[in-house]
């Protein structure tokens, strides 16, 4: 036998004693038996949607997949979810480590990406200065009102014509981003705002085939970009560089009135001087505050965004709900005057028609991953340290247990009880539960019935051709949109 020989057979008897070796770990049940180095990688595909629901069926509330050498735990089911994300937060709430973090540069940095003190002074600080600006004279109002007035008047300009409103809402949702961590807002046409929405764009479409070289570093050494990691590297370094040497040095260099902050960027740099001045101890710096800045546009800007498309969506699919809500908002505030956040409590169909579309839409489907950071078990089973843990939120959005036997119909009444009031149940969680749940939910719940209720009160969303509608079909990614669509904006003040 020759060297070749020899080596090709040791390397197949490898494989197969790996393969067929007894695994005495009770690890949470699992759809097949894991490969050798790869494990699961090769069952999974570009829409995990429907195998995590197939695995939900058939292996139960916990299942795991091996990837590369870790275990990635799967929860399935609001009580699962809320015990383990919630009740055991001190085990489960630190992240694992993300290949898009080190693309960024200034790993475990910020909010999202980050863990132990850093993460939990950067979450409180702007979790404060979110809340500050949503008091008083209400930054976050001023600046969606603001938007949303040059939004309507783009949309009146395509006068009821068809059209894909995807980019246009992505730039009004950036700018509304930007102009709360600036201050000021973007001209539509300046020429860094159209850089960072096209680098944001390549972002979301690329960010989850990058992942894999996060198991597989050597990828990366490879000739070729097969998994887009090389790309993603080059749009997120080009994002840093914008927002660290450009946007926060530009707001650095204007002088601060104490006590007058009107956006982040400026009200952080001051907390940090602050707590700088009187000694404090803090991890607080302006890598924090750029990755903290990257965390709010990317997390918060596309979710938001596409949680919109999805309510068009669903208007122009229902057009007897979105007459019904057209009737509420000309009943409780007339025609005249602007939505504002003093209304929300007098459009309670308008609620639960956006309660109902984050349910059914599902935006955050498998939420974000978290990490086990000791050996533990969850319902018996042996959870590795370091496991990553998957949150199936779907699982919880469709669950009949919870929401009945018509759980897949669109019914905003599920969630209006039998006085008329406005009735959300604990188990809708579109973002998330525990100790790392979204920080932009006032936020992104502000802007999302702000817009649709300014929206509905002057246009009626129609389809294309009225007889067939678009499909509610979805695009899997960062977070699920829906696939391409056509909508027309009809004036009702010149109808
Ligand atoms: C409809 C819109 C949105 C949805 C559905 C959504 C959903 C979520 C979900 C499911 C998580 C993960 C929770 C977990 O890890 O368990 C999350 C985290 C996060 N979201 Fe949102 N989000 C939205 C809008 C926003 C906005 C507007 C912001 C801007 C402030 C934002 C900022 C963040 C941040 C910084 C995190 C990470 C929190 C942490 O790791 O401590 N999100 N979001």
């Amino acid at each position: 036998m020759d060297l070749t020989t020899v080596l090709i057979a040791s390397g197949v008897a490898l494989f197969v004693y790996l393969w067929f070796r007894r695994s005495d770990d009770n690890y949470p049940p699992q759809p097949c038996r894991p490969l050798p180095v790869v494990g699961h990688l090769f069952l999974l595909k570009d829409d995990l949607r429907p195998q995590f629901k197939k695995w939900h069926k058939e292996l139960g509330d916990i299942f795991s997949l091996k990837i590369a050498g870790n275990l990635m735990v799967v929860l399935n089911s609001y009580d699962l979810i809320k015990e383990v994300l919630l009740k055991r937060a001190d085990e489960f709430s630190d992240r694992p480590p993300f290949f898009v973090d080190k693309a960024l540069g200034m790993e475990q940095k910020g909010i999202v990406f980050s863990n132990g003190e850093t993460w939990k002074e950067q979450r409180t600080v702007t979790i404060s200065i979110l809340r500050k600006f949503g008091m008083g004279k209400n930054v976050l109002e001023q600046i969606i009102l603001e938007e949303l007035t040059q939004f309507q008047e783009l949309i009146s300009g395509f006068k009821g014509s068809p059209v894909d409103i995807r980019i246009n809402m992505n730039m009004a949702m950036g700018n509304m981003t930007l102009t709360l961590l600036l201050g000021d807002r973007f001209d539509y046409g300046d020429a860094t705002f159209q850089k960072l929405m096209h680098n944001f764009y390549d972002f979301v479409r690329l960010v989850n085939c990058s992942q894999v070289v996060h198991h597989f570093p050597f990828l990366m050494k490879l000739p070729g970009d097969f998994f887009q990691a090389k790309r993603v590297q080059v749009v997120t370094r080009e994002i840093m560089d914008v927002i660290l040497n450009k946007l926060i040095k530009e707001k650095k260099s204007e002088k601060l009135v104490e006590g007058e902050a009107n956006n982040f960027v400026m009200a952080y740099l001051a907390e940090r001087d602050r707590k700088l001045r009187e000694g404090q101890a803090t991890t607080m710096d302006e890598e924090n505050l750029a990755k903290i800045f990257a965390d709010v546009l990317l997390a918060g800007s596309d979710t938001t965004s596409t949680g919109l498309l999805w309510c068009m969506l669903y208007a122009i699919n229902f057009p007897k709900v979105q007459e019904k809500i057209f009737r509420e908002i000309e009943n409780e505030i007339g025609l005249e005057k602007a939505p504002t956040t003093q209304d929300k409590t007098k459009l309670v169909y308008l609620n639960a028609f956006l309660a109902e579309v984050s349910r059914l839409a599902s935006v955050a489907a498998h939420g974000f991953t978290h990490r086990c950071l000791n050996e533990t078990t969850i319902k018996g089973y042996k959870i590795p340290k370091d496991s990553m843990i998957i949150p199936n939120l779907d699982s919880v959005m469709y669950d009949k247990k919870i929401w009945g036997n018509d759980v897949l119909c669109f019914k905003p009444e599920r969630f209006i009880n039998q006085e008329g009031k406005l009735q959300i149940p604990e188990q809708l969680i579109p973002f998330g539960i525990g100790r790392r749940m979204c920080i932009g939910e006032g936020l992104a719940s502000v802007a999302m019935f702000l817009i649709m209720a300014s929206l509905f009160q002057r246009f009626q969303l129609r389809p294309k051709n009225m007889s067939s509608p678009p499909s509610l079909n979805y695009i899997f990614g960062p977070d699920v949109a829906p696939a391409p669509f056509e909508v027309c904006f009809v004036d009702r003040r010149q109808h």
